[in-house]
């Protein structure tokens, strides 16, 4: 243990950490070896509110600022993640267990895209002109207030940025609850944002279980909430939100489709059926989890497979040549775990993988069913973890309508050499998040949500903005007011 994982205090608030030991104790579990590298308090009910004062208090100065004043601020802490994305990318793997191979690409970079691109976008966030004759109107763009940001376990310097960025880009402030589970890298971003130039308040970091972010959601003060977990969560968060009439983003779970046609490429299929189900050892929302392969080529499609499986590098995340790490916890492992026996015991026919790793981490192979049909229960509920399910179709109507078959909505992906037939199945495909001969793409140009149950709102590109503001209508007249009496 060499690395300092334990943090200077629990949560961050007002440009400074902050400890309160009286809130219950949040051990940090490192997940390749059971170890506990840290510990924090969750926030206490002075803690919430030390919080959500200082960014009610600190958002009318930073909304009064310039566009272009806080995207540079924005854009300033990129840069520093940039120069720090090694240090970062540890601390990511320690919070995570996620390979320190993916971690160095993926997290912190991922978090510096978001911070200078709405930073870049903070300068230009007008309203329009509209003629009415003599009259005219114009549009304001204006925030919304306090914003509460809410983060799962699986991408949390990630998540922290994606919810931070376009909120502060748009001059609202926020209080940013991480998961439980990972409770150290968010600090990092509060940190790096004060040294940037974020003025005290503008970015805090509360940490909690459900009950924190429960009491953050329903305070008065707050404006808008931004969750990213399960849909029950969701569905528990939305509600307390709409009973006080606030904005939300949701981006909760799936169990997405993606389509193998006959034609495919099949290496490039079974690449993306890899970076669909295993990467950050499955752990990740948008994962195409049901593979519909054509039966044509499915034998074909699963030795394959199961040749490239054996190229992954499972083992301690801090080694760069490692590819695939642990479950981010001890209970996300007997939850997966128990996944596996379900498709054993409903008939899945195991290709490889299905065991758990004695190394004293929370290790499980890659696992790869076939011949799943879609009443199993691992064709039905999202798993998280490393379990592909791979179905057969013939009929591309017939594999539209399975796909489709679902409450959820995050993502779907088609693979085939015929683009006329990629472009017209996605289309009638229902999902927020698509790929056409890819998977997992998620640029921070591009929107990225879910329809169904899989949420509401857009992150990333343009769209975040109107998930942040609101428009201010000024009718002005130039005449005389013309009253009936
Ligand atoms: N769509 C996306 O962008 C996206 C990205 C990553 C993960 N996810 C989803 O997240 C899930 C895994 O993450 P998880 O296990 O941390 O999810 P979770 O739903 O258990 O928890 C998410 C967060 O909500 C908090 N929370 C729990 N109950 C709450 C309540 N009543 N009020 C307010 N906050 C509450 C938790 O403390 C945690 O911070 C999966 O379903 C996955 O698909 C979605």
């Amino acid at each position: 243990m060499t690395y300092p994982t334990q943090p200077t205090a629990s949560h961050y608030i007002n440009g400074q950490y902050v400890e309160d030991t009286a809130g219950a104790e949040i051990p940090v579990i490192y997940p390749a070896t059971g170890e506990v590298i840290a510990t924090v308090h969750a926030g206490t009910e002075t803690v919430v509110d030390k919080a959500l004062a200082a960014a009610k208090a600190a958002q009318p100065a930073w909304a009064a600022m310039t566009g272009r004043e806080r995207g540079r601020i924005l854009t300033r802490a990129a840069q520093i993640i940039r120069e720090r994305n090694y240090d970062l990318s540890v601390l990511e793997t320690w919070d995570t267990g996620k390979p320190l191979q993916e971690t160095l690409v993926a997290d912190a970079t991922s978090a510096a895209d978001a911070l200078e691109y709405f930073g870049g976008l903070a300068g230009s966030l007008t309203g329009e002109h509209i003629p009415l004759g003599e009259n005219w109107a114009y549009t304001v763009r204006e925030a919304l207030g306090v914003c509460v940001g809410i983060g799962a376990w699986n991408y949390p310097t990630q998540i922290a940025c994606w919810k931070a960025s376009p909120a502060l880009a748009c001059g609202n402030t926020m209080v940013f609850k991480p998961s439980e589970t990972t409770p150290l890298c968010a600090l990092k971003i509060a940190e790096i944002l004060t040294e940037a130039g974020a003025p005290p308040g503008v970015f805090n970091v509360v940490q909690g279980m459900g009950e924190t972010g429960a009491q953050l959601v329903t305070d008065p003060r707050v404006a808008k909430v931004s969750l990213t977990g399960s849909v029950p969560t969701g569905k528990r968060v939305y509600s307390a939100a709409a009973s006080h009439m606030k904005h939300v983003t949701m981006e909760l779970g799936g169990k997405s489709p993606l389509i193998v046609f006959e034609d495919a490429d099949i290496d490039n299929a079974v690449g993306g059926a890899i970076l669909g189900n295993f990467y950050s050892s499955g752990q990740v929302c948008s994962n195409g989890t049901r593979v519909f392969v054509h039966s044509a080529i499915k034998e074909q499609f699963l030795t394959r497979l199961a040749e490239r499986l054996k190229g992954a590098v499972i083992g301690d995340p801090m080694d760069e040549a490692t590819s695939f790490g642990p479950m981010v916890s001890e209970r996300q492992l007997e939850i997966v775990l128990g996944y596996i026996a379900k498709g054993k015991a409903e008939g899945a026919r195991l290709i490889t993988g299905g065991n758990r790793l004695e190394t004293g981490g929370f290790f499980i192979e890659p696992t790869v069913f076939a011949d799943v049909t879609d009443e199993m229960t691992i064709a039905r509920e999202e798993i998280f973890g490393p379990v592909m399910a791979v179905l057969d179709f013939t009929d591309e109507d017939e594999v539209i309508e399975r796909a489709n078959a679902t409450d959820f909505g995050l993502s779907a992906g088609v693979f085939t050499r015929d683009l006329s037939r990629a472009h017209r199945v996605i289309g009638k495909l229902q999902a927020g998040a698509c790929f056409i001969n890819s998977y997992n793409d998620a640029p921070v140009e591009a929107p990225f949500g879910g329809v169904k149950a899989s949420g509401v709102g857009r992150e990333n590109a343009k769209a975040a903005i109107e998930h942040y503001s609101q428009l201010k209508t000024v009718f002005v007249r130039m005449g005389d007011v013309e009253a009936p009496y």
